[in-house]
């Protein structure tokens, strides 16, 4: 397996827009680095150039230090596990996981004992006779995957491999896919649009937007500390709650939320870093309180509650307070209902803070707070 490494990497499709601008990344051997984005931010343009099948308009590709930028896919020796699980829904597993090694004239015994790690690894010994058409979903998604890593690939790509599947077999296969990534020791690209996928699959994230790389990170970093408005939106289950801020003196006073202010130095500005007049301020609807904080100081909003839903172990709480809404998560029960005044304590800890102008972090020092 290879590490894989993007320099300045563009791809334009009419010789004008960038679909993917300077890109630099790289992707450690036995890592599964995650391409995150929105429709049309350029994920799919970024798998199709490592793999080979699209050219890159400027930049390079290298697979273990060796440029491959000019090679085409069987060149790079890269595999891929599509969507669709692209089989031959008439053949068995054996002969679909057979047929890369087969197309390469292998030795009969040779093919058997290859398919027969694979089928191992994979746990698909019971449906190895079996017609792939028969199988479910899930299922076929195993043997695409075993018909990949039958190759002996420098690099898997799965390109949304779980967006077929229903939720229970989701889960089922990405911990499946998630196991075999660290037993086997894989080097893998993940494309999704699912950040919950990204999440739980990924060794790393690297978000895009527009063509353009936002953040790359585990995704603890991600969540815990956001570089841009951006990421700190497309992150998370549930939306962060941001509020817009404007600096006058020596507070922050909170646009939709009359009469709400919180001085300045509370937000824990790097030294040396001048506030900016305007922020947006954002929390984590599961990092709002109904009760202080035990520890380190709060910004407490009043509001009332407009709904509460009930999602098993937590609820979930939509609260108006002045021009501004709020979505909390907590543990169920949550205590309050429809209808009820509620006081919601922000702890200055939990906040982050973006330039409203440039929409990038403002990198609170939470240890202040
Ligand atoms: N073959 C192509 N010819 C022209 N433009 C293309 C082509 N493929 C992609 N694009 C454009 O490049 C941009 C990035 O598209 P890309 O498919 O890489 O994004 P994506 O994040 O994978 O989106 P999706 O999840 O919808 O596939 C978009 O503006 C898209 O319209």
């Amino acid at each position: 397996m290879a590490e894989v490494v993007l320099q300045r990497v563009c791809k334009s499709y009419d010789g004008q827009a960038l679909a993917v601008k300077d890109l630099d990344l790289s992707c450690p051997q036995g890592e599964m680095l995650a391409l995150l984005g929105p429709s049309g931010c350029g994920k799919s343009s970024t798998l199709k150039m490592v793999a080979g099948i699209e050219t890159v308009s400027s930049g390079a590709i290298l697979f273990d230090g060796l440029d491959v930028t000019e090679r085409d896919s069987a060149g790079r020796n890269v595999a891929m596990v599509f969507e669709d699980y692209s089989l031959y829904p008439h053949m068995s597993t054996f002969e679909n996981i057979a047929f890369p090694l087969r197309v390469r004239g292998i030795p009969p015994d040779e093919v058997k004992r290859r398919v027969g790690e694979v089928v191992e690894l994979l746990g698909l010994g019971a449906l190895l006779g079996e017609p792939v058409r028969s199988l479910s979903g899930g299922a076929q998604q195993r043997v695409s995957i075993g018909r990949a890593l039958v190759r002996e690939p420098a690099l898997v790509m799965f390109d949304e491999p779980l967006s077929h599947l229903d939720a229970d077999q989701k889960v089922v296969l990405r911990t499946e896919i998630r196991r075999l990534q660290t037993t086997a020791g894989l080097t893998s690209v993940l494309v999704t649009h699912d950040q919950t996928e990204a999440m739980a699959m990924a060794d790393r994230i690297a978000v895009m937007n527009h063509g353009v790389l936002q953040q790359v990170g585990s995704p603890a970093a991600l969540y815990d500390t956001p570089a841009n408005l951006f990421v700190a939106g497309f992150i998370g289950e549930s939306p962060m709650n941001f509020f817009a801020a404007q600096r006058e003196g020596g507070r922050w006073l909170l646009k939709d939320l009359p009469g709400v202010s919180l001085p300045v130095e509370k937000l824990g500005l790097p030294p040396g870093t001048a506030a900016p007049d305007s922020v947006t301020l954002g929390i984590r609807p599961e990092h709002v309180l109904l009760q202080p904080p035990a520890e380190g100081h709060a910004l407490t909003l009043y509001g009332q509650v407009l709904d509460r839903e009930c999602c098993g172990d937590r609820d979930v709480l939509w609260v108006a307070s002045g021009n501004a809404r709020l979505h909390l998560e907590l543990p169920a029960p949550a205590g309050a209902r429809a209808g009820d005044e509620i006081a919601c304590h922000l702890p200055l800890a939990r906040l982050h803070g973006f330039d409203a102008a440039t929409g990038q972090s403002l990198d609170l020092r939470r240890a202040a707070c």
